[in-house]
């Protein structure tokens, strides 16, 4: 394995993704092909992908409703229960949009009306509240707020746009360290209070008290305080519902709160109760998805074919209401009007025929009778499937496939793990045996007695990114260690071989360093000779500096050059390590090397060399096993191939997961994380293959914050302050449409060497921390570094914030120590959380009270530190 060449590699990631998944020296599946390559398709602009999205609105001719229609199209939550007696003139205005969702909806509340309108009447609040506040930025149609059109709610839609003098603003700007570590103590739950402080209200008792959470009824919202929750809600034989709740149905936007239970139910029942009451709220009978809420291929389900549905092999998951297209030769399953979302079992007799324009592909290209979508036909052409427009593929449900009317079956388009992981790329589903998802836990689902299509959540990406040397490769190396799988014997092969021939690198950059520095030094006394005019014998026995060494080493030295130059370092490496780790050995400890080892940020050779060459006779040997430390320490490790991923879940431990604890059936299923790191290199030439991470989660950047001193530069471009460099991309992610709804996490790593600068080097020497003044209070490197760190956080939060109007969350890393990672990775969890519940919220569902709230505002994690 070349690391040197991996490094030289300005390839597109996708090629090396691919060189990854083939046999070693096989062509790339397009190479002949190029044409129609993913490869080529985002190099040059215009692209060529299609971004989802909303045609714009004009929100001040439209009406409120229509907001909420807009909301619906937006595929953010079906399930949100909406009648909306639309004018005729308002229909002929979303008939002409082009966006076919909106069409959808429009007969949604025409032909369907008097169903959804019962849901909307069911939902009915008695104690009428009415106010619900979004929190959301000004502008962002899509984004606006879905309420109640009939019975006693009203729609609001309120942008929440902070104002100056807001005390959002006021904690972002940065006046001491004490100030801002208090605001950020705060936290996203500040916001979250200022929205829910007339739910603090107890429907019974009509009480307020902020500091106090509020139980919320799943049917009408109704919220009680501790002391009257048991005297509404009773014994809950439905969960938390009113009495007079009870037999309803639950209000949708709820549903993914079912059997959560939050903190205050915990404080008033027993663990026990609590559990007997979460069981019941999963599985009583009114509050299971009713059949004619899921429209699949046009047709409401039935009673039967709802339970086909549900009790089938591998069923959709995390069903929520809503209208969805199921082809049912290839199990696949998508929204209505968009691409495939999974792949279920196959051959279920539920919904109607599958229309051609299920998925609203524009291809030309059939599979099972749909026009496929442009996203669907580029993974197929990948596949090496030949596909001209008006092609009818017949595919079957293990992934074999014809032409239709031809009989013959010409290939399986899953066969390639390169397919499946393009797939999973692009977040089309790939069908069991795709080995970046795993397999189900079998002996989980038999421990728990819920319906598993309640319980299982999807897998969240979470991009890690950053700039060459900010430290993602080790954060990502920790979260391995911390959650992931043990690397396998092969990779530990690897990664063994890596960290030979990089130590091989090292002592080649260090023995060319060497070179030119006795040149230049020799030169120099040449010169001062000459000019002393010193006698000719004087100037040869000059011939000799710090730099020299001797005869031998000098060969050895030209040898090793050679080789590196012609680039064929791994012909001779690792055959050859154990042969030449003496001489290896013997070089690192000559005073020329050591010399010119000290001069090493010349050479940009990383400070990680030292740790290897002084292991080179371990290093060389045959049993040499790398340690965690040595592959914490490798480069190249998650590097060479430009992309790297891994999947893992975190065991939650948070307050409420005591109550869980008594019995294992009630246990939350751990909630699985893809990290996936992208090489810098990546997010250089404007970062337009980012498209293809379209549904992250969450977004870490990170930083090093020991940066702000160094200087960089892109290939050949000019040089720029490292932390500059830092920020502009971290600008062009913000701006990237792919990650608009998604939270960013700022970790600002190497704290560690950062406290050892920050006395040496001002912060100001970049010119963005031109105005930090430190308040030299205690005058020690401590306090400084902590100053220093919460003036970058904030510079970096209000540039996030000017972009985005949103909250940027920042955690400091030292990653070189595990802890820290865990430590990085829990916040990011919290962070998560905030933003599931930030969500909830803004609907107007569950209010800063139940479900979350009140462990995320006694969080340690939500803060900035
Ligand atoms: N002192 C210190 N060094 C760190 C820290 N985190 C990473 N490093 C070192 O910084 C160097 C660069 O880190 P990498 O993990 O390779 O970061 P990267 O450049 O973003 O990742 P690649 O692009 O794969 O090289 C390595 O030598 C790390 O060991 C830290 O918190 N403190
Ligand atoms: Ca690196």
């Amino acid at each position: 394995m070349s690391t040197t060449a991996a490094d030289a590699e300005e390839d597109n990631p996708w090629e090396q993704v691919l060189r990854k998944l083939l046999p070693a020296g096989a062509p790339l599946p397009d190479e002949d092909h190029l044409d129609y390559s993913i490869a080529v398709e985002y190099q040059g602009p215009p692209i060529p992908y299609q971004v989802p999205r909303v045609d714009p609105l004009n929100l001040d001719s439209l009406s409120v409703r229509t907001s909420s229609l807009v909301s619906i199209a937006d595929d953010k939550d079906l399930s949100v229960p909406v009648v909306a007696p639309i004018t005729g003139a308002k229909i002929s205005k979303f008939s002409r949009l082009r966006n076919s969702s909106v069409n959808v909806l429009v007969q949604d509340s025409t032909s369907s009306r008097p169903q959804i309108e019962k849901a909307a009447v069911n939902g009915e609040n008695e104690e009428g509240e009415s106010e619900q506040v979004g929190n959301r930025r000004e502008g962002e149609e899509d984004e606006a707020l879905v309420g109640r059109n009939e019975g006693k709610r009203v729609n609001v839609v309120k942008f929440n746009a902070p104002t100056p003098g807001d005390s959002e603003t006021e904690e972002d700007g940065y006046s001491s360290t004490q100030s801002s570590a208090a605001a950020d103590a705060l936290g996203p739950t500040s916001v979250v209070r200022k929205e829910s402080r007339k739910k603090r209200v107890c429907s019974r008792c009509g009480k307020r008290n902020r500091l106090k959470g509020r139980e919320a009824c799943l049917v009408c919202d109704a919220r009680y305080c501790s002391n009257c929750l048991l005297k509404a809600m009773g014994s809950m034989p439905e969960g938390r519902k009113c009495v007079s709740c009870i037999g309803h149905p639950i209000d949708e936007l709820k549903r993914s709160s079912l059997g959560k239970c939050s903190r205050i139910l915990s404080k008033v029942c027993s663990p026990l109760e609590v559990r007997q009451i979460m069981k019941a709220e999963k599985e009583c009978a009114a509050n299971q998805l009713r059949p004619e809420q899921l429209i699949v291929n046009g047709r409401p389900l039935r009673q039967e074919e709802l339970a086909e549905v549900l009790g089938c092999r591998s069923p959709p998951q995390n069903l929520k209401p809503g209208k969805y297209w199921y082809d049912k030769d290839s199990g696949l399953w998508g929204k209505e009007g968009k691409k495939p979302d999974r792949i279920i079992s196959s051959k279920l007799n539920v919904g109607g025929k599958l229309p051609l324009d299920a998925s609203n592909g524009n291809t030309k290209v059939y599979i099972n009778g749909r026009e496929i979508t442009k996203i669907e036909l580029r993974v197929l052409k990948l596949a090496k499937v030949q596909c001209p427009r008006d092609t009818h593929f017949w595919v079957y449900d293990d992934g074999s496939y014809e032409e239709e009317g031809q009989n013959k079956i010409k290939g399986n388009i899953w066969g390639k793990a390169s397919t499946r992981f393009i797939c999973w790329l692009f977040s089309l589903p790939a069908p069991p045996g795709n080995p970046f998802v795993p397999k189900e836990d079998t002996t989980a689902f038999s421990l728990r007695s819920v319906p598993e299509y309640l319980e299982q959540g999807r897998v969240q990406k979470l991009l890690l990114l950053g700039l060459e040397g900010s430290g993602t490769s080790t954060i990502f190396k920790q979260a391995k260690f911390l959650y992931g799988n043990k690397f396998t014997p092969e990779e530990l092969q690897n990664i063994k071989v890596m960290i030979q021939s990089n130590m091989y690198k090292y002592l080649s950059m260090l023995l060319e360093g060497r070179e030119r520095f006795e040149e230049e030094a020799l030169l120099e006394k040449l010169t001062t000779a000459v000019n002393a005019e010193e006698s000719t014998s004087e100037v040869e026995a000059n011939q000799h500096c710090i730099y020299s060494i001797n005869q031998r080493s000098k060969h050895f030295s030209d040898w090793l050059l050679d080789i590196m130059a012609t680039g064929d370092l791994d012909a001779f490496f690792p055959a050859a390590t154990r042969e030449y780790a003496p001489i290896v050995d013997e070089f690192w400890k000559d005073p020329a090397i050591q010399e010119t080892y000290k001069r090493r940020e010349e050479l940009h050779l990383p400070d990680v060399a030292k740790y290897f060459l002084n292991q080179a006779v371990e290093i060389s040997s045959n049993e040499y096993e790398p340690s965690e430390k040595d592959i914490l320490y490798a480069e190249g490790v998650t590097k060479s191939n430009g992309l790297a991923f891994m999947e893992f879940s975190f065991d939650d431990r948070s307050p409420m997961s005591e109550i869980y604890n008594e019995e294992s059936e009630c246990l939350p299923p751990l909630a699985k994380y893809q990290l996936i790191r992208i090489d810098s290199k990546g997010l250089h030439d404007g970062c337009k293959w980012l498209e293809m991470f379209e549904d992250m989660r969450a977004v870490i950047f990170c930083v090093a914050l020991s940066d702000y001193d160094q200087m960089w530069a892109y290939g050949s471009g000019p040089c720029c302050n490292k932390m500059l460099a830092s920020r502009d991309i971290f600008e062009t992610l913000v701006r990237h449409p792919c990650f608009r709804d998604a939270p960013f996490v700022l970790l600002l790593n190497k704290y560690d060497a950062f406290e050892d600068k920050i006395n040496q080097v001002p912060l100001s020497i970049c010119e963005w921390f031109g105005e930090f003044s430190p308040v030299r209070a205690h005058n020690n490197n401590q306090t400084l570094a902590h100053q220093a760190y919460y003036y970058v956080a904030v510079k970096f939060k209000e540039l996030y914030y000017s972009i985005s109007g949103r909250k940027l969350f920042v955690w400091q890393t030292r990653a070189r120590e595990r802890a820290s990672v865990d430590e990085a990775f829990k916040y990011i969890r919290e962070v998560l959380k905030w933003d599931d519940e930030k969500d909830d919220n803004t609907y107007g569902i569950t209010g800063g009270d139940s479900f979350y709230s009140t462990e995320i505002s006694s969080s340690p994690y939500i803060r900035t530190e």
